[in-house]
């Protein structure tokens, strides 16, 4: 028991560590918050707020970063940590991902960590993506997600790692993996990550024309799971959860692996080419002119 603790709290320092190094080392320090999971409370992230109640073992994650939740190098370092720290709690046996936000999930991957920054950075942003997937999508406990708001591009594929989705009924709000409408690819494990949940046709159609999907129509063909008011969309989720638990663990679990390891081993064989890949890609002049025209068509739509 005790060797098992200490590999956990080695494991943890490792893994805490990488992400940390990797977010000192392009110049934007990240401070390290105080997580501790002993009482249900809130951790003192900034950005992912942690509230894990010790009385079910489930944990809701809020995405807090304003104006509309876009995932920056600080935001998916910080998620991971926070998410490899509630892998290794024991009391933790389910994370419900959400938005403190509203109307918005999440805007996706900061265009702002892809537009007009180094290469180095570009490499050390995708790496974060990378390993926010990795861990998501592997996730050995139950995920839900619990989708309050608009979901495009990474968004959508944060809200595509976990195992139930659950999207508020409301037309305002869409999901879908859009970036071909911002002149960019999606990877190939974003591609294999729909690809899993929705089928061939309706991938190739969807990342071909870089389709947003109202409610109605991602619940039509299985993006999500449930819609529910808006206001309900946390406590479905919690109830989902608690439905989920009560399947024997060790059962659920082998299963979501076998299902998912070949996807995820595939992005951990070719980490690095893709990560070569990417920054190549991105900063491409005419890919970095696709980015300003849809930074200035977001601006002027707002004016
Ligand atoms: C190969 C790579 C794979 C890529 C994957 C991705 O995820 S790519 C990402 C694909 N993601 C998308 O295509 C989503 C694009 N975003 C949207 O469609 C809308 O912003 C919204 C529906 C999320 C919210 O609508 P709303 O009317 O409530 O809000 P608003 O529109 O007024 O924006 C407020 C401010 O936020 C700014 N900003 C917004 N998003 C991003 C971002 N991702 N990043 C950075 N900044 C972003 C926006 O410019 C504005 O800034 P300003 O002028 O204040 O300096």
């Amino acid at each position: 028991m005790a060797t098992v603790l200490r590999r956990a709290a080695r494991l943890e320092f490792s893994g805490v560590l990488s992400l940390f190094s990797a977010s000192c080392r392009h110049g934007r320090p990240y401070a390290l918050s105080h997580v501790a999971f002993n009482d249900r409370h809130l951790s003192t992230s900034s950005k992912v707020k942690v509230d894990l109640d010790n009385s079910n073992g489930i944990a809701v994650m809020k995405f807090d970063n304003p104006p509309v939740n876009s995932m920056s190098l600080d935001f998916l370092t910080e998620f991971s940590i926070n998410l490899e720290k509630l892998e290794l709690d024991k009391s933790c046996r389910g994370v419900i991902l959400t938005s403190a936000q509203p109307r918005i999930f999440s805007a996706g991957l900061d265009i702002m960590d892809m537009y007009g920054t180094s290469p180095e950075h570009c490499g050390a942003f995708w790496k974060a993506v990378q390993d926010m997937w990795l861990k998501l999508y592997g996730y050995s406990k139950i995920t839900i997600a619990a989708i309050n708001g608009a979901s495009p591009a990474g968004g959508c594929l944060m809200a595509l790692c976990c195992d139930y989705r659950i999207m508020a009924d409301d037309p305002r709000y869409s999901i879908g993996l859009n970036e071909t409408q911002l002149g960019i690819v999606a990877p190939f494990w974003f591609k294999d990550t729909l690809l899993n949940t929705v089928g061939h046709r309706t991938t190739e159609l969807s990342l071909q024309m870089g389709i947003m999907y109202h409610a109605h129509e991602a619940l039509k063909i299985g993006l999500v799971d449930q819609l529910v008011p808006e206001g309900k969309v946390l406590s479905t989720a919690v109830e989902t959860l608690g439905t989920w638990l009560a399947v024997p663990g060790h059962a659920r679990e082998i299963s979501k692996s076998m299902m998912r390891k070949p996807t995820v081993d595939k992005l951990l064989a070719n980490k690095e080419a893709d990560i070569k890949n990417f920054v190549s890609f991105i900063t491409k002049d005419s890919i970095q002119k696709s980015l300003g025209m849809y930074l200035a068509a977001l601006k002027k739509k707002k004016a």
